[in-house]
C-alpha cells in the first residue's frame, strides 16, 4: 500500500519556517477540499510523450519564469509567454522533424529554493524571499514573514493561469500559420534576423506545401500544453495529491509534471520520498556535483519499474563543465539499461552577479551549454531530449548578450524578475533558431 505520508519522517530541505502551525494546518485543510488542477489522464498522456522524448521520437521544450508572481497573473504576460514558447516550438519542430512536447514553468511555479536563508541590504538583514507561495518580495520584515494563506492564493493563481493557458491553446492563439507569421516578423525585425531568414522561408514553404496538399488537421490549430513546477513545498503538494478514480493510484494534481530541484534531491530526503509515491512524470535537476552513483540511485528510487516516460534528468552543469561532467553520467545510466529523458537546463549553471549587484547570465554561455549537451549526446550515441529554460515573452533586460547585444549597463532598464534572470522574447526566439541549426546538423 502506498504510504502518502512517508515523506513526513524524512528531512525536508528548503521548507519555510511557518510561524503559526495552526494557520498552516487550516490552509492545508482548505487546499484538500479544492478540485484537482489537472487530471491524472493528462499526466499519463504527458508521460507517454516523454517516453517518446527519451526514445528520440520527440523533443521537449520546458520554459517559463524562474518564479511566477501573483501580480503577474494576467492575460498579457501569459499570452506573451505562451506565444514565445509556441514560436520556439515551431522552429524546433521543423528543425528536428519531430513533435515538440510543450511544457510551461507555468501555473504553479511560485516557490523558490534559495542559497542562503537571509538577505542583507544596506546593513539590514531579513529572511530571504522564497516565492509568492511563501512570503512577499518587498524588503520589509512584515512582507518576509512566511504566510500559509499564500498557499491558498497559489492554488487560485495556478487555476486562473491554467484555465487561460488551456483556452489560448485551443482558441486560436496556437494556429500554426499565425505562430509562423510572428516568427517571420521576428526575423524581419531582429538585428541578426538575416541569419534566420532562410529557415523561416523554408518553414513558410513547408506550411504552404502542406496546405496545398489539403492538410488542415486539428494539430495545426490547437496544441497540447502541459503545466509544471518544482515540487518544493511538500505541504502544498501533498494537499493536492489525490487518488485517481480510474486506477486507484495517487497523482499530484497541482501540475502535470513535477520536478525535484538541485537543492532538494537528497536520496534519503523528503522530496524524493514524496515523489516516489505519485504517478506523475517526474524530473530531477542534476548539477555539476551529481555523480553517476547519485543518478543510478535516483533511478532506483523514482523509477524502479523502468516505466517509459516516468523520469527526466534535467542537467544544469554550466557551460564550462558540461563537457567534462555529463559524459560519465550519461554513460553509466545508459550502461545500467535504464532509459531516462535527458534535458538540458542551460540557465542555472551559468548565473553570475555583476559588480552592481544584478544576477545575470550571458546568452553565449547559455548557448554554449546547449552546444555541449548536444556534443556529449552525439558522441555517446544517446538522445539529447530537450531544453529547459527560464524565459518571458516580455522585452526585459535580465540576461546579457543576444542579437540586441544587451550589456551589463543595460540591465537597469527592465530588470523585473523576482529571482533568476530570464531570456527575453528576442533572446528566446534566437535561442530556438540557433538550437534549430544544431538539430539540423545532428
Ligand atoms: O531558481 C533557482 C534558485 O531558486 C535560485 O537560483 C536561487 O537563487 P539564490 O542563489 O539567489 O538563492
Ligand atoms: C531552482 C531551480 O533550479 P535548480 O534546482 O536547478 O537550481 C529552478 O529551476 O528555478
Ligand atoms: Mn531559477
Amino acid at each position: 500500500m502506498t504510504d502518502l505520508n512517508s515523506w513526513r519522517a524524512r528531512p525536508a530541505a528548503q521548507q519555510p519556517d511557518w510561524p503559526d502551525p495552526a494557520a498552516l494546518e487550516a490552509a492545508v485543510a482548505e487546499l484538500r477540499t479544492f478540485p484537482p488542477l489537472v487530471f491524472a489522464g493528462e499526466c499519463d498522456a504527458l508521460k507517454a510523450r516523454i517516453a517518446d522524448v527519451a526514445a528520440g521520437k520527440a523533443f521537449l521544450l520546458q520554459g517559463g519564469d524562474c518564479a511566477e508572481t501573483f501580480d503577474g497573473v494576467g492575460a498579457d504576460p501569459l499570452r506573451n509567454k505562451l506565444r514565445t514558447i509556441l514560436q520556439m516550438s515551431v522552429v524546433l519542430t521543423y528543425a528536428a522533424s519531430m513533435p515538440v512536447v510543450k511544457v510551461g514553468r507555468i501555473a504553479g511555479q511560485y516557490a523558490k529554493p534559495r542559497s542562503k536563508p537571509t538577505e542583507v541590504r544596506n546593513g539590514v538583514e531579513l529572511p530571504v524571499y522564497r516565492g509568492d507561495a511563501v512570503n512577499g518580495f518587498e524588503f520589509t520584515p512584515e512582507a518576509r514573514v512566511p504566510d500559509p494563506r499564500r498557499l491558498v492564493r497559489t492554488y487560485h493563481a495556478s487555476a486562473a493561469t491554467l484555465n487561460l493557458a488551456r483556452a489560448f491553446c485551443v482558441g486560436g492563439e496556437a494556429d500554426l500559420r499565425q505562430v509562423h507569421a510572428w516568427n517571420t516578423d521576428f526575423v524581419r525585425n531582429s538585428p541578426v534576423g538575416e541569419r534566420y531568414e532562410r529557415m523561416a522561408r523554408d518553414i513558410d514553404r513547408a506550411i504552404a506545401f502542406m496546405h496545398a496538399c489539403g492538410a488542415d488537421p486539428a494539430e495545426f490549430r490547437t496544441v497540447d500544453f502541459y503545466a509544471s513546477h518544482e515540487a518544493l513545498l511538500l505541504d502544498y503538494e501533498a494537499a493536492l495529491t489525490r487518488i485517481d478514480s480510474r486506477t486507484g493510484l495517487p497523482y499530484d494534481t497541482s501540475g502535470h509534471f513535477l520536478w525535484i530541484g538541485e537543492r532538494t534531491r537528497q536520496l534519503d530526503g523528503a522530496h524524493v520520498e514524496f515523489a516516489r509515491h505519485i504517478r506523475n512524470p517526474i524530473g530531477v535537476k542534476l548539477g555539476p556535483t551529481a555523480t553517476a552513483e547519485d543518478a543510478l540511485a535516483l533511478i532506483e528510487a523514482l523509477d524502479p519499474d523502468r516505466e517509459p516516460g516516468r523520469l527526466t534528468f534535467i542537467t544544469r552543469m554550466g557551460a564550462d563543465k558540461i563537457r567534462d561532467v555529463l559524459p560519465e553520467l550519461v554513460e553509466k545510466v545508459t550502461a545500467s539499461g535504464a532509459t531516462v529523458a535527458w534535458v538540458c537546463d542551460p540557465m542555472h549553471g551559468n548565473t553570475f552577479e555583476t559588480p552592481t549587484g544584478y544576477k545575470t547570465r550571458r546568452f553565449d554561455d547559455v548557448l554554449d551549454e546547449v552546444a555541449g549537451f548536444f556534443e556529449v549526446h552525439r558522441e555517446l550515441g544517446t538522445v539529447p531530449g530537450g531544453l529547459h529554460v527560464e524565459l518571458t515573452g516580455d522585452d526585459v533586460t535580465e540576461c546579457v548578450g543576444g542579437g540586441h547585444a544587451l550589456e551589463e549597463a543595460d540591465l537597469t532598464q527592465r530588470y523585473e524578475t523576482v529571482c533568476d534572470p530570464r531570456l527575453n522574447r528576442a533572446q528566446s526566439l534566437e535561442l530556438a533558431f540557433l538550437v534549430a541549426e544544431m538539430l539540423h546538423r545532428a
